[in-house]
């Protein structure tokens, strides 16, 4: 069985005959986070959509292990443990906290779901009743996430969970991601919080238009002139906590 849960082989695609994506390969070792940084309209939210199959690549391929799912559907891609979380959260917003756990439960594990969700995220419990488009921006982007790990997935794909959150809201986020890399889920994150990504991430792919400019492990690119080169060239905003804080 292959060790990795994902590899993109010289992936070429974008919308139409617009292309994004150039000739893109990439590995994400099975239990690895790797994080996939670039600048706006890079295509990482394109990227990722031909991963969860949202898109299909007009050449090249992408495996799950052994697996060519280059053109599988989503279901399939799904059914074989992978979850993407998409930017904008992936939840239902005019369902209830406790309907959005529900449909990610397996069947007749609804109760031990919601317990396990709301263990993880407290502030959940309080809003089971509630419908998950009235929650602040955080405790949405706690649901999504939470209710990918209901789906025990072994890859995940976030699209910049971050977004837009207060600090302590994306700590508390981040805690729950290391603790599920921790486990053994393997995960493709992209983030605009590039130092926080880099404290959790064993590899890290740059993506510039389209196509991969950079591929080298996170303790060389913590090392190097080029993290402050991706700071200072609006690879990510520039009031990146980290960039005072956790280096
Ligand atoms: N539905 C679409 N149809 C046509 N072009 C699109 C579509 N969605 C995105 N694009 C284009 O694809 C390019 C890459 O966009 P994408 O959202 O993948 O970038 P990104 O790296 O995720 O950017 P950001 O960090 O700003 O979210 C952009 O030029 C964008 O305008």
């Amino acid at each position: 069985m292959s060790d990795l849960a994902l590899r993109l082989e010289s992936v070429t695609g974008g919308y139409g005959d617009t292309t994004v994506i150039r000739d893109v390969s990439l590995e994400v070792p099975r239990g690895a986070v790797i994080a996939l940084l670039g600048p706006n309209g890079a295509g990482k939210t394109t990227l990722l959509k031909m991963v969860s199959g949202v898109l299909t690549p007009a050449s090249g391929r992408i495996f799950r292990g052994d697996e060519d799912i280059t053109a599988a559907r989503i279901h399939r891609r799904s059914a074989r443990g992978l979850c993407h979380i998409p930017d904008g959260h992936g939840i239902f917003p005019s369902l209830t906290v406790k309907e959005n756990l529900v449909l990610s439960s397996p069947k007749g594990q609804e109760r031990a779901s919601i317990e396990k969700a709301t263990s993880a995220f407290p502030a959940l419990g309080q809003r089971l009743g509630q419908t998950a488009g009235s929650m602040s921006g955080g405790q949405q982007q706690m649901l999504a996430v939470v209710r990918s790990y209901l789906k025990s997935p072994d890859l995940i794909l976030i699209d910049e969970v971050s977004m837009g959150l207060a600090p302590v809201v994306v700590d508390e986020i981040f805690a729950f991601i290391s603790d599920l890399s921790a486990q053994g889920t393997s995960m493709l994150l992209v983030e605009q919080y590039v130092a926080r990504v880099l404290a959790i991430a064993s590899h890290v792919y740059m993506l510039n238009q389209g196509s991969i400019t950079l591929s080298c492990s996170a303790e060389e690119l913590r090392r190097s002139d080029l993290f402050d080169h991706y700071l200072s060239t609006g690879g990510a905003p520039a009031d990146v906590p980290a960039r005072t804080g956790d280096r």
